[in-house]
């Protein structure tokens, strides 16, 4: 803090005040705390519109949460001038946000490329399945030791991959180096701090390290990361500790000439908020998600039970990191707005849940596993969908309601036994936050199912108490062992049940999860996902005989025809526009996967590297590729075996599309063409061809030129 300061004067203290911004899934609020009292002066919250344009997506509006924040220090600091403060008495700002949640945007128009792809959207299924594919074993803890994390569409790297392979504007703009991305943290600030006009692309590594792309160790991009998953470091902020002056607000709200000087993901957050700073300390923040945090000092602790390795915080440039093991569970309050929102079940989230799910004293053995997005930890399981079982004639809505509450208990019983393999310790108590605890029946029923005392913290938001103490701490005015000093004031719910009764309950539990898993196929038929009907609404001019059905993949293989792949770049700005229609409408079916090297008999990660390194993502002319006659070669032998890895859709060096397109054969149905150095052609039958194929392959056909 600046010496000399001019403090306000409440209750005859001189303290100075942080603010914090804290962008949550769906909400946003303006906190703004005196120093060294964890008391909130004032706060301004205001809910989020999340859109669902698909199954399984979750999109924010990156400028509507720019927008939000405004609207929330403004009323917020209304509040405050009505205490008698002035907005100059905000020394200093922090920044909490949910974590992954991961926006594209132009360095020089600051314009979002697409709406913000939240952390549980499960859109990059397929993209996980292509990167598995070529991982040892399909081992998704594969880059753990480096990173952390398994391979899971949860995680940022994979949005970011999604966005340069689905979207146009995403790729050319990183074709002209104006590509940033970033998680909400980077997003904030860049815009916080002048946006177009010298804006900090930064991050801090507790966001970093949620995006598969950050090394433990080193605490930097790691490059082999990055080009496994196609993203070039260039796009991507500089990664700070959680705790320096980072710079200072400039632009025309009211935040204006406040400096920011913290940055933490929420859950990390809300672990120093809980003041839980020690090694062997841990909290479970109940939000839209749950997330159980354990400090394991700066110890690295690997899990082999289910949980990831994530960076607790780095309270300062030179400070060392503090790491912690986290249990990841994607629906806990989410449940709730589910019931309200789908079912409508209840009316009221705050004042329903309680109240219905209290009138019985049992779910009357119904069990509801919320995985509708997959399961986090430690399942790890993308292809589970939520389920109610157990269901009787004698089920009413407060059963449901009532295990949709347990749900949130059993699975934070599933991290705490991951967590006791992992550490060999078991928790004795567990200190427990976020806007969901303020449901008593909810704690309650949490002691009950995990056998230890649940403690409740005294304020419910530890996310934005915590980044408060350390962007004051950094700023000089919150010192960090006098927040350490404050024994947190808590409510106790004690465990009332027995052993036996809790265990069975968990037996149950663990038998509605085996039924939750493996229902999501990776590839859903087209009839499933409605698709079929726009694809063959493309058909202009079949010359092919399209009327198998788009979906019979069973009988897609043809020998004795050929399909040469080449690159086409014509049309303006270098796409041309079938590949534009191929990617809209087929592509991600039907496109060719394209190695350059041949495939060694067990495919490495470093393999894989090479693949990116060479097709998707290159140095700008520095790569293999640039150099590469751009013909594509696949090994792959059928159309089934196309269809069967997924590919992803081919760019060239430039970040173009690459245009899979037929050779101008003068036989049509010649019987076998040689594979060339640069060239590939392929046999196929187009008896068996589904009609999907042939209609692409003959509208490229009819366009190829002469
Ligand atoms: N009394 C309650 N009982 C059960 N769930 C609640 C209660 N109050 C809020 N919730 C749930 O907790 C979540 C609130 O989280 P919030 O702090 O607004 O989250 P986020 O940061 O995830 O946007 C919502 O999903 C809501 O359904
Ligand atoms: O918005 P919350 O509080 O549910 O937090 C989301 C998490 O940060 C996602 O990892």
């Amino acid at each position: 803090m600046d010496a000399g300061c001019d403090m306000p004067v409440r209750n005859g203290a001189k303290r100075p005040l942080v603010g914090v911004i804290d962008d949550g899934t769906k909400t946003v609020r303006f906190v703004i705390y005196e120093a060294e009292n964890t008391d909130e002066l004032v706060s301004y919250q205001l809910d989020k519109t999340e859109v669902q344009p698909q199954e399984g997506w979750s999109e924010q509006d990156p400028m509507k949460i720019l927008h939000h924040i405004r609207i929330c220090a403004e009323n917020a600091i209304d509040q405050l001038l009505e205490l008698g403060y002035s907005k100059e008495d905000i020394v200093t700002l922090g920044i909490t946000n949910q974590r992954e949640t991961t926006i594209a945007w132009d360095k020089f128009t600051g314009e979002p490329l697409h709406p913000a792809i939240a952390w549980n959207d499960i859109r990059t299924d397929s993209t996980v399945d292509a990167i598995l594919a070529k991982i040892p074993d399909r081992n998704k803890n594969y880059l753990k030791n480096i990173c952390g994390l398994p391979i899971s569409p949860y995680f940022s790297a994979l949005k970011m991959r999604w966005l340069k392979d689905n979207i146009k504007s995403v790729r050319r703009a990183s074709r002209d180096k104006r590509l940033l991305f970033g998680t909400v943290d980077s997003w904030i600030v860049w815009n916080l701090t002048g946006g177009v006009h010298g804006g900090l692309h930064i991050t801090d590594v507790t966001n970093a390290s949620r995006t598969l792309l950050m090394n433990l160790e080193t605490l930097n991009w790691d490059p082999m990361l990055c080009r496994l998953f196609g993203v070039h470091r260039d796009s991507l902020p500089q990664i700070r500790s959680s705790a320096e002056i980072y710079g200072v607000v400039k632009n025309d709200s009211i935040l204006d000439g406040i400096r920011i000087s913290g940055i933490l993901g929420n859950q990390q957050s809300a672990l120093v908020g809980q003041n839980c700073l020690q090694a062997g300390q841990a909290k479970n923040t109940y939000r839209s998600g749950c997330f159980l945090l354990y400090n394991t000092g700066t110890r690295r602790v690997q899990s082999t039970h289910g949980l990831i390795t994530t960076i607790a915080y780095k309270l300062g440039p030179d400070a060392p990191p503090v790491y912690a093991l986290e249990g990841s569970i994607a629906v806990a309050g989410g449940a709730m707005k589910f019931l309200r929102d789908n079912l409508h079940l209840i009316k009221d989230v705050a004042q329903d849940t309680e109240h219905i799910a209290g009138q019985v004293f049992s779910t009357g053995d119904v069990y509801f596993v919320p995985a509708f997005s997959g399961l986090y930890a430690p399942y790890w399981r993308k292809d589970a969908r939520g389920i109610i079982c157990g269901l009787t004639a004698f089920t009413t809505k407060n059963h449901i309601i009532r295990a949709a509450l347990e749900a949130v208990c059993f699975q934070t019983r599933d991290i705490l036994e991951a967590m006791h393999k992992d550490c060999g310790m078991p928790l004795s108590k567990l200190h427990v936050d976020g806007r969901m605890t303020s449901n008593d029946l909810l704690m309650q029923l949490q002691a009950d199912l995990v056998g230890i005392p649940v403690l409740r913290a005294q304020s419910w938001d530890m996310s934005a108490l915590g980044v408060g103490v350390v962007a004051g701490g950094a700023a000089g005015v919150w010192p960090l062992d006098t927040f350490h000093a404050l024994a947190t004031q808590a409510d106790t719910f004690l465990p009332t049940t027995t052993d036996d009764d809790r265990d069975a309950r968990y037996t149950k539990w663990k038998m509605a999860v085996q039924r939750s898993l493996g229902w999501a196929t990776t590839k859903k038929s087209i009839t499933m996902t409605g698709q079929g009907k726009r694809k063959i609404s493309m058909v202009t001019q079949p010359s092919i005989d399209t009327n198998s059905p788009p979906d019979s993949r069973k009988n897609s293989l043809i020998e004795n025809h050929i399909l040469d792949l080449k690159v086409d770049k014509t049309g303006d700005d270098g796409v041309n526009p079938y590949v534009e229609e191929l990617i809209q409408y087929s592509a991600r079916k039907f496109s060719i996967f394209v190695p350059l090297k041949p495939r060694k008999t067990e495919p490495t990660i470093l393999d894989d590297a090479e693949y990116f390194m060479s097709k998707k993502e290159c140095d700008y002319g520095m790569c293999e590729c640039c150099h590469t006659e751009k013909k594509l070669l696949t090994n792959w032998e059928s159309i089934e075996e196309i269809i069967e890895n997924d590919p992803e859709i081919i760019f060239d060096c430039d970040d173009n599309p690459i245009m899979v397109e037929p050779v101008k054969v003068t036989e049509p149905f010649l019987n076998t063409i040689g594979f060339g150095a640069a060239s590939l052609t392929k046999n196929i039958n187009f008896e068996k061809l589904p009609g999907l194929f042939k209609t692409i392959y003959n509208r490229i056909a009819n366009s190829s030129p002469e």
